[in-house]
């Protein structure tokens, strides 16, 4: 057994990512000192997966607050039935919260911790591998609203991370394979090294226990922790580069996707198609070279990934891309690549380049 990767994000509030194996006994150390009193907020399904933390936390007083599993944890029905629960329990500013379990899970458990009290602590432990590599870290959280995703949110930094890769034994290879998503948007984006890991292993490799899991792992929270440290709040980056955004890139189109399937397409695998589409648009619209273009396709293809989609027209899909927070006003602004991990922003490109790259994608849907 290797020892834990301890990756530090140094933003004005640093804090830790723990990876690594059999490493649940790190979570009292994450926690801040003095807390008394715990929130798990875990889905239902993951019931499995608390056994351990009791032992765990023992001595301090703990509350399990359970939520609907995935996406329907993201709206703030539930938000609000947290808050409910949190207010009987008299939840003080000197107690934490706990999330265990996907993506959507920490980013609902994240902003009930933004939202109660102004801010109370709060500590991730995923148990996707999507939100081992992105959702957790970052200090990003949001709800759903009927007009699209995570359109209401906070940034809200976690106290500490802990990646355990023995809880994705369970996790099944669907939704392994949608967190390769965010991976390889990384290696596009910023670490052309993930790309190369992909490419030479065999995918049915890539398991929890495998070493090049857990290099993909920790390459891809390097990567955002970069990111962050430099603009938490999205603010802007400098010399050219996209700050925050760029971590959105294949996200425009992915969340419209999304809300098209009423989620029922995983996020990952919208993240796959939305960043063929943007290779596409940059294509036609900046002349990013065709043998990128193609990589796109082969690398999320390669590991069952989806790079076509077809289930929506083009105006429907259009309208709900222009509530992205990339948007100014009117217009609509993408993270492209002008070169392989040079990202950039393309702001308003035309409607004809937007519907040809959806064309391409969508085998003439538009
Ligand atoms: N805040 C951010 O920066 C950020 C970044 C990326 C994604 N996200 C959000 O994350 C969500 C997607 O996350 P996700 O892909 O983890 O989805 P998810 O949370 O819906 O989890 C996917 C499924 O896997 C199950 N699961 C999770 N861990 C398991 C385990 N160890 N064993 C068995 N089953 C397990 C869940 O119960 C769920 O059914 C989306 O809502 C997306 O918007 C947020
Ligand atoms: O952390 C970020 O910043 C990202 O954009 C990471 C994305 O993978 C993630 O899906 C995020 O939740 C999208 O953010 P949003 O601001 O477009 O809702
Ligand atoms: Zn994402």
């Amino acid at each position: 057994m290797t020892a834990p990767t301890v990756l530090h994000v140094a933003t004005a509030s640093p804090y830790d990512v723990v990876v690594g194996h059999g490493v649940l006994d790190r979570l009292r150390g994450l926690l801040p000192a003095g807390v008394q009193r715990v929130a798990i907020i875990t889905p239902e399904s993951l019931e499995h997966l608390l056994e351990p933390f009791a032992d765990l936390l023992e001595g301090l007083d703990v509350i399990v607050l359970q939520v609907p599993d995935g996406e329907e944890a993201k709206n703030w029905e539930v938000a609000a039935a947290c808050w409910e629960s949190l207010g009987e329990e008299g939840f003080t500013r000197s107690d934490a919260v706990v999330t265990l379990g996907g993506g959507a899970t920490t980013d609902l458990g994240g902003f009930v911790a933004a939202t109660w009290l102004r801010g109370v602590a709060v500590v991730h432990v995923p148990t996707s591998l999507l939100a081992m590599v992105d959702a957790a870290v970052g200090g990003k959280t949001g709800i759903d609203t009927p007009a699209g995703k995570n359109l209401v949110g906070s940034f809200h930094e976690p106290a500490g991370v802990l990646c355990d890769l023995d809880l994705l034994a369970t996790l099944p290879r669907e939704e392994l394979v949608a967190g390769l998503g965010e991976v390889i948007k990384c290696g596009f984006i910023a670490d052309p090294e993930i790309l190369a890991i992909v490419e030479r292993t065999a995918p049915e490799a890539l398991t929890a226990e495998s070493a090049e899991l857990r290099e993909l792992v920790e390459r891809a929270i390097q990567v955002k922790a970069d990111v962050v440290a430099v603009d938490l709040k999205e603010t802007g980056g400098a010399d050219g580069h996209p700050g925050r955004e760029a971590l959105n890139y294949g996200h425009t189109l992915a969340h419209a996707i999304e809300k098209a399937t009423d989620y029922s397409i995983r996020h990952g695998e919208a993240v796959a198609i939305g960043c063929v589409y943007v290779a596409e648009l940059a294509a036609r619209a900046g002349g990013l070279a065709p043998e990128l273009v193609a990589r796109h396709h082969s690398a999320f293809g390669r590991v069952g990934l989806p790079t076509t989609w077809r289930g929506a027209d083009f105006d429907s899909l259009l309208a709900t891309m222009r509530v992205d927070k990339k948007s100014r006003g009117n217009q609509l602004r993408f993270v492209v690549l002008s070169d392989l991990a040079k990202p950039v922003v393309l702001a308003g490109p035309s409607e004809d380049d937007l519907r040809a790259a959806y064309t391409a994608i969508s085998g003439g849907a538009a």
